[in-house]
């Protein structure tokens, strides 16, 4: 009889790879089947190609039968539903309008029996690293068919001035094509720099990311245009690069992420493939697979393509000397006093009545009550009564970031705290050097509404083993006595809490037992 125990594989969240086999190994289907097992998924497999392909040349291209694609299709959904689909090359119109007909019929049909929801993202591949064509005959292919059923499609520079049909020179053209391939797609659109070199910066690979229908991210991020650099690693070995990275994509977003940290993550991992990638055979080489991305460096920067402020770099805020611990956050200026007299160190008043007539009244008599207790008061949101009253700092939200004059706020030495809810705003956030990073909402809140879905502690401890050393990280959301422990584990430097203080009887003697739960916690459990 079969061992139906559940093992630790059968977490793991199933991918699929649709696209051709390189009987070189260093790209297509292989390269995705060695990117989705390295970052912890399983692979499974529909071949559209069989191409006869070494490092150097491509000497034979065969798609498979209609009967063939589609069986596989079918009989995979049967037993092994994907999380995320990776579509990589289809061979001829034939394979784009059979497959696009069933990521409309078909997969639908099972989402909604299942309350499941697919990521789908397209690489549309039509060169090889080694300049051969591998999209069959001189008759260009019609990609429409796939309107409004991807995540993202992911064109480098040539064919992304294919799919548009024009000519493009410059970064501003690519940009222009890339917001007009996602309105007639109507999806997002990842256009990769890496290919082009001197065209854009010969020092850096930048792809262009243009985000028109994500969710479960700030509204800031949802409807915006990014330009993503990593420096340009000096190598030839470049084989498969394309689909390593639509396939690490589909990996990271099968595996519970948005889709904004799965193009960061997926590009980190790209980077590090390319930074060990080794020589085979004549031509270009495989990229190595070094396992999720864990050095800050790997990660590109992150800027705005958008019109409109943008974020400033550069500016130091005070550093905090000493650990946060349990950081209160309170809406009373009375509970404030009575945390004060219980022996907090730092606090954070977080007001969102903006009508309050004595707003202005409670900021200033909280800072006070800061200095008298010798405690960092926080001022949530109010960056100006902060700066007027001289508190020690201000937390501000993503949103809040642009409009914030955030010099005038480094140049009071003043601290400042970030919220985040992803890698993504988590990059964001470093990059402007704040005293704290938040990271939420961990658990599920009622506190406010919120656009992410809570993080959780994998999340949690995937952000701690990135930045941790680099700022000192506050978890938040939904965090109360029994979850203490299990947020300890992950190295977290500190935590913030509203309710588990806000709605205790005696809150005095609650944050005194949390603040020593937190404390004694074990790093390891
Ligand atoms: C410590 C800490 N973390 C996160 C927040 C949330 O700040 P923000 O995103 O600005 O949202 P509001 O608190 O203004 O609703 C915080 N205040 N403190
Ligand atoms: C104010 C706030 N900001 C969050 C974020 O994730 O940015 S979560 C949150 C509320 C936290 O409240 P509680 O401890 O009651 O769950
Ligand atoms: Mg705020």
């Amino acid at each position: 009889m079969a061992n139906l125990e559940p093992t630790s594989s059968a977490l793991k969240p199933v991918v699929w790879s649709i696209a051709g086999s390189d009987s070189g190994g260093g790209a297509g289907i292989q390269a995705d089947l060695a990117t989705m097992n390295d970052l912890a998924c399983h692979a499974c497999t529909v071949i559209t190609t069989l191409t006869a392909q070494s490092s150097v040349a491509v000497n034979l291209v065969e798609p498979v039968s209609d009967e063939m694609l589609l069986a596989q299709l079918d009989t995979l959904l049967q037993d092994l539903p994907p999380k995320a689909i990776k579509i990589g090359l289809l061979a001829n119109q034939r394979q784009i309008d059979l497959l696009s007909r069933w990521l409309a019929l078909d997969l639908p049909d099972h989402n909604k029996r299942n309350g499941t929801e697919v990521a789908v993202i397209l690489d549309p591949v039509m060169i090889a690293s080694c300049g051969d064509r591998l999209d069959g005959d001189d008759t260009r292919l019609d990609f429409t068919p796939f309107k409004g059923l991807l995540t993202l499609i992911t064109p480098n520079a040539l064919e992304l001035g294919e799919l548009v049909g024009q000519t493009l020179t410059d970064m501003s053209q690519y940009h222009q094509a890339a917001k007009d391939l996602s309105l007639s797609l109507d999806t997002n659109v990842l256009a990769k720099g890496g290919d082009k070199g001197p065209a854009w910066r010969s020092d850096l690979a930048q792809d262009i990311f243009v985000c028109t229908r994500a969710a479960a991210c700030s509204e800031i991020h949802q409807q915006a245009s990014f330009l993503l650099s990593s420096q340009r690693i000096a190598s030839n070995n470049n084989h498969g690069t394309g689909c390593t990275l639509s396939s690490a994509i589909a990996s990271v977003m099968a595996s519970g992420f948005v889709l904004h940290d799965a193009i960061v993550v997926a590009k980190a991992y790209v980077s590090a493939g390319i930074k060990h990638s080794y020589r085979v055979g004549d031509g270009p080489g495989p990229l190595a697979r070094t396992g999720w991305p864990k050095e800050l460096s790997a990660f590109p920067k992150i800027s705005s393509l958008d019109d409109g402020p943008s974020l400033p770099r550069g500016i130091k805020f005070k550093a905090i000397d000493e650990r946060l611990g349990l950081y209160p956050v309170v809406s009373e200026l009375s509970l404030l006093e009575t945390l004060l007299r219980a022996g907090a160190k730092t606090i954070q008043l977080r007001i969102k009545d903006e009508n309050d007539p004595h707003l202005e009244d409670k900021i200033a008599q909280a800072i006070v009550l800061g200095r008298d207790y010798q405690a960092k008061v926080f001022i949530n949101d109010y960056w100006e009564l902060a700066l007027k009253h001289n508190a020690y700092g201000v937390h501000l939200g993503q949103e809040d970031l642009y409009d914030a004059d955030l010099k005038r706020i480094a140049d009071a030495q003043m601290a400042l705290g970030i919220s985040s809810h992803s890698y993504f705003e988590l990059l964001l956030a470093s990059q402007i050097t704040p005293s704290y990073i938040a990271l939420g909402h961990i658990f599920p809140t009622t506190t406010k509404e919120m656009p992410s879905a809570p993080q959780g502690l994998m999340k949690l401890q995937h952000y701690v083993d990135l930045f941790k050393g680099h700022y000192p990280l506050v978890a938040i959301g939904g965090i109360n006595a029994s979850r203490i422990p299990k947020v300890k584990t992950t190295g977290v430097d500190d935590i913030a809490v509203v309710r588990a203080l806000s709605e205790s009887e005696q809150p005095g003697a609650t944050y005194r037992a949390l603040s020593s739960a937190w404390e004694q916690a074990n790093v390891v459990e």
